[in-house]
């Protein structure tokens, strides 16, 4: 068996803690024998091979009787970079407690157990669900609705440092006033009634007037400052920060595509670039 979960790019501006959307990058999760002690293979560096890995983790925290077994784990996102690692390998997790402990969970429930584990649904909820997905916590009730993103071009740029969301968190302001609240809410507001009645340009340049998190997060990322004033020259709609960071969100139209990817290319050496699409399903057995 074979579990595969899609990348999640979190935020998208204002939409802190709340807005997220699937990518076609994926961490594939193979199910082998039983064994006596839980053991991952895997060619990620930092990452344990035991029952402390964050999978197991999880699979045994959903399930504590889940025999243990040989695991095999392929990933093309790369952890701490924005692009919902932590959350593809907490989905990861308890898809393997559900399969292995015929659990029988429902998507809901699914959205619910990880947002407990992750702290926030905007990962979890489109790595579980697929498409765009907008969530949020009450108590420990999760509300969602998912909904299709307007058509464009997606470039993600991935810088060579990690970032960890516990680092990026530190740097968020404690309290806000309720005028600047009030504000930053408008803003998110906006943007995210354009973006559902599919008001692309307007919804981009809403979502980089972000209050809630961007502007005290600049400095850990300069580059999005240096890629952003190329807007206008190289006709993107708008760059955001991935997530909590470093990687940077680029919407374009197909014009634009190959003009954007060869400047950050050429701007920004160690970084990776990769055209991606919406992953309109979330986690699935492929095999
Ligand atoms: N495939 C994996 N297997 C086990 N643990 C992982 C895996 N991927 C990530 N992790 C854990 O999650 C940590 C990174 O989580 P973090 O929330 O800081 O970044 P992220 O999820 O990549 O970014 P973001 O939440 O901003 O999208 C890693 O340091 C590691 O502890
Ligand atoms: N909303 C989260 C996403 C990363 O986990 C943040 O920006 O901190």
């Amino acid at each position: 068996m074979k579990i595969r979960v899609p990348a999640t790019t979190a935020n998208l501006g204002p939409g802190f803690d709340s807005f997220g959307l699937a990518l076609t990058m994926y961490l594939e999760l193979e199910v082998l024998e039983e064994t006596k002690e839980w053991e991952i293979e895997h060619e990620l560096d930092n990452i344990p091979r035991d029952e402390t890995n964050l999978i197991i983790k999880t699979a045994t925290h959903v399930c504590p009787n889940l025999s243990p077994h040989h695991l095999k784990m392929t990933t093309d996102i790369p952890t701490a970079r924005g692009l919902g690692s932590s959350s593809s390998a907490i989905v990861a997790g308890i898809e393997l407690a559900n399969q292995l402990g015929h659990l029988n969970l429902s998507k809901e429930k699914i959205v619910e157990i990880a947002t407990e584990v992750e702290g926030h649904p905007d990962n979890v909820a489109p790595a579980i669900l697929g498409g765009f997905v907008v969530a949020n916590k009450i108590e420990e009730h999760i509300y969602y609705t998912q909904h299709n993103f307007p058509e464009c071009e997606l470039i993600i740029a991935i810088p060579n440092y990690e970032l960890l969301t516990s680092a990026s968190r530190q740097v968020l302001p404690e309290r806000l006033t309720y005028e600047y609240a009030v504000e930053a809410s408008s803003i998110a507001n906006v943007a995210l009634s354009s973006l559902l009645s599919g008001n692309l340009e307007q919804a981009c340049f809403l979502m980089e007037q972000d209050k809630w998190h961007e502007p005290f997060r600049a400095a850990l990322v300069p580059e999005l400052k240096r890629i952003r004033e190329e807007k206008n020259q190289l006709g993107f709609y708008t760059a955001l920060l991935s997530g909590a960071g470093p990687t940077i969100l680029i919407l374009c139209p197909k014009e634009s595509l190959v003009k954007t990817k060869n400047f950050i290319k050429e701007k920004f050496k160690t970084f990776d670039i990769q055209h991606v699409r919406v992953q309109s399903t979330g986690v699935e057995i492929v095999a």
